[in-house]
């Protein structure tokens, strides 16, 4: 299968990609012949058991690893046949991440986290758009404390916003509340379900999580390194039985 056909436009999308690790002997086809889109304006689950190929398949859109075959296009770029330092030019200006363990940078403060993209782009931030990222995530008051003084909720909340201000393409996110509480995760979830409804941002989100799963308006389900099937609106309960009879 190849998945739903988004009308509004695909953000980022893959054309037959195939990803293989190891040597002819002992060969893994992490991903097989994938073609997905992902709609602009939408937020995508993807799921599946262990070692399906859910972060092969992240890394691959987001230009952090290159397929072995086929295409990634980001927008109308074919993201595949960049050299490496136009690829991490496009990753900086144009793909936000927000990961598992928050890679934030221990020495600079809150803000200068978040605003690191930009000053390394030489950017200036937007300071309205940044106000607005700022307080939808509750982080006025913790602007000048550096990563050790944040609770994990918190320090993923200034990698959301880190992952948000440079109004990126799209937001890819790798179980970005796997390291987190309930209170926390449903914080998260509920800012990168706002930031699709309310400012239109494009968000993909691998996860095993059914409950987090259910914040997205759609959810792939990957097994061994194909696109198995398909939910829309999903609901943590449909989630859990379709993974139920994926294994
Ligand atoms: N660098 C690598 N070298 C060799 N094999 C790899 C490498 N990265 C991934 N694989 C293999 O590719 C397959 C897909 O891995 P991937 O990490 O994408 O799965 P996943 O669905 O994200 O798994 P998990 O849910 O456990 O994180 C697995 O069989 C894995 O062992």
């Amino acid at each position: 299968m190849t998945g739903t056909v988004d009308l509004v436009g695909a953000a980022v999308r893959t054309e037959s990609v195939g990803k293989s690790y190891g040597t002819e002997a002992t060969r893994i086809d992490a991903l097989a012949e994938l073609t997905v889109e992902f709609g602009r304006g939408r937020f995508t689950a993807i799921m599946g058991p262990s070692g399906s190929g859910k972060s092969t398949l992240l890394h691959c859109l987001a230009g952090l690893d290159r397929p072995s075959t086929g295409r990634v296009l980001l927008g109308d770029v074919d993201v595949t046949a960049l050299d490496d330092t136009t690829l991490t030019r496009l990753r900086r200006d144009k793909v936000g991440f927000v990961f598992q363990a928050f890679n934030l940078v221990p020495t600079l403060t809150a803000l200068e986290n978040i605003t690191l993209p930009l000053d390394l782009a030489g950017r200036k931030p937007d300071q309205a758009w940044l106000d607005t990222v700022v307080s939808t995530l509750a982080l006025g008051d913790r602007l000048t404390h550096r990563p050790s003084e944040l609770s994990g909720g918190q320090q993923q909340r200034v990698a959301c916003a880190r992952a948000l201000v440079s109004r990126p393409e799209v937001v890819f996110a790798d179980e970005p509340t796997g390291n987190l509480d309930s209170r926390s995760s449903a914080d998260i979830l509920g800012f990168l379900h706002q930031s699709v409804r309310e400012f239109g941002q494009t968000v993909v989100m691998v996860t095993h999580d059914p409950t987090a799963a259910a914040y997205a308006d759609r959810v792939l389900f990957l097994a061994d390194g194909r696109l198995r099937a398909e939910l829309l609106d999903p609901t943590a309960d449909a989630v859990l039985d379709q993974m139920k009879q994926l294994d």
